[in-house]
């Protein structure tokens, strides 16, 4: 077997490297600038798989990913791993005195927003394409400015911890989905399967009355456990909305089909996303 080509949100550092190096076993793994480059590139058959985060505990849906699977590409999610998010705030070694600026995710500065709320009131946050990339940004810029990042962007790229854990939730976790074009085996590493998820797209006909409670009876009645739901714009004008539901069982060929042909029947239209093993990973600990 050739081995596998797998893309992520890179550069190098970044929350998403390390969901990647805690779930695969072995493989070429290829760090792209942004979400959007990464899911073109498997897209376009550089790569077999991608690996982009896709909800975060405390920010919520990485909306770049969910529209982007969404209007621009046709990939399937093939697995999802959760993992745990731990924040620091990183400097250049010989830095001291005040810290001016803030570089880093919109999602782990969201995460940080009442830490710098109180400790940095007068910095300047810029955000970046990711964490690495900030890390990057300050390693290079030197003292004076700050990065949001992991253990694992300080150690790759030299800097200094200035403080550590100061996301403002404990639980915090973020969720990344794996996908592909062309389905191809996987090696993964030997974590327990937490449960199965089918991810689908509903769309409403417009202006139908309780279009909703019917989609949510459609599931119900078939006892189908809904983990998550929410609406997105379909990007056609305000008021178009379509929905991205998360059933906890894998697709099956009665229920699924069922639920399709009934919400066909009301004007709707069903899109499956994906249907996937959950993974629940741990990261290495930093190095002390
Ligand atoms: O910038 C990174 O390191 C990422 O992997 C992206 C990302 C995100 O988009 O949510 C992943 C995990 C954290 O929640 C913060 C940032």
């Amino acid at each position: 077997m050739t081995e596998q080509r797998i893309g992520y949100l890179g550069p190098k550092g970044t929350f998403t490297k390390m969901a990647v190096d805690a779930l695969f076993e072995g493989g070429e793994f290829i760090g792209y600038e942004n979400i959007p480059a990464c899911l073109d590139a498997v897209e376009a058959g550089e790569i077999s798989t991608a690996v982009v985060p896709i909800e975060n505990a405390i920010e919520g849906s990485v909306h770049l990913t969910v529209d982007y699977l969404v209007h621009h590409v046709n990939q399937s999610i093939i697995a999802e791993l959760t993992v745990p998010i731990k924040q620091h705030l990183l400097v250049h070694p010989d830095h001291e005195g005040e810290i001016m600026k803030v570089y880093s995710h919109s999602h782990a500065i969201a995460q940080c927003h009442q830490y710098l709320h109180t400790k940095y009131p007068d910095a300047e946050v810029e955000y970046t394409a990711s964490t690495g990339k900030a890390a990057e940004i300050v390693a290079s810029e030197g003292p004076g400015v700050a990065a949001i990042a992991n253990h694992l962007a300080a150690e790759q790229n030299g800097l200094a911890f200035m403080d550590t854990d100061i996301h403002d939730y404990d639980n915090n976790h973020t969720r990344f989905a794996v996908v592909q074009k062309v389905p191809t085996t996987l090696k993964v590493k030997d974590h327990p399967v937490t449960k199965h998820k089918t991810t689908v797209m509903v769309t409403l006909p417009k202006d139908y009355v309780g279009a909703l409670h019917q989609v949510l009876a459609a599931f119900a009645w078939r006892k189908m456990n809904l983990s998550k739901i929410e609406s997105r714009p379909l990007k056609t004008g305000l008021g178009n909305y379509f929905f991205l539901i998360d059933v906890d069982q894998p697709y099956d060929h009665v229920l699924f089909p069922g639920v399709q042909a009934e919400l066909e029947a009301l004007g709707c239209q069903l899109k499956v996303l994906g249907t996937y093993p959950s993974y629940q990973v741990d990261v290495p600990a930093p190095v002390k």
